[in-house]
């Protein structure tokens, strides 16, 4: 139903916060066979502590096409994909629920492996880039 006019939409909605990112941490040296240098982890997590299976029903992270498989699909929680690499490029993430009446959310994330610029690549320090989202869901069947 459009609502082009200023009334509030009636009806009840959910909203459920998330947070979405990634966690990256420095080998402490390039690695000899493929130049790596960090480990990294990509996630989409509930911002409260639940079972966030009740209402998601898989995770699709898209990472860089240089990667074997680069669609990874997680179907159950955690949703998180971990991985090894050299360098930050964006990721798409799609996020698909348990009510296949909702459409999936697609989100865009830069991986972050430095914490500020190529010097930073020397610190043995974790990095952490995320966000907070929050999936709402209009009139919920
Ligand atoms: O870094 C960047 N893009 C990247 C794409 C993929 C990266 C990566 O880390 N890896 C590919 C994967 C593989 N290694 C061997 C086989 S697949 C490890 S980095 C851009 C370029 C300028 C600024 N950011």
């Amino acid at each position: 139903m459009a609502n082009n006019d200023l009334t509030r939409v009636k009806g009840t909605s959910i909203v459920k916060p998330i947070i979405y990112g990634n966690t990256a941490k420095y080998f402490g040296q390039k690695r000899h066979e493929d130049g790596h240098t960090h480990k990294w982890c990509v996630y989409v997590r509930p911002y409260v502590n639940e079972d966030i299976g009740t209402w998601v029903k898989k995770v699709h992270f898209k990472l860089h096409d240089s990667y074997e498989s680069p669609t990874r699909v997680v179907q159950k929680p955690p949703f998180e994909v971990s991985e090894t690499g050299w360098g930050e490029f964006e990721l798409v993430i799609k996020i698909f629920f348990q009510d296949t009446s909702e459409r999936p959310v697609t989100l865009y994330h830069v991986l972050k492996l430095y914490s500020n610029g190529q010097d930073s690549e020397l610190s043995e320090k974790p990095v952490l880039s995320e966000f907070y989202e929050e999936i709402i869901f209009q009139d919920p069947s």
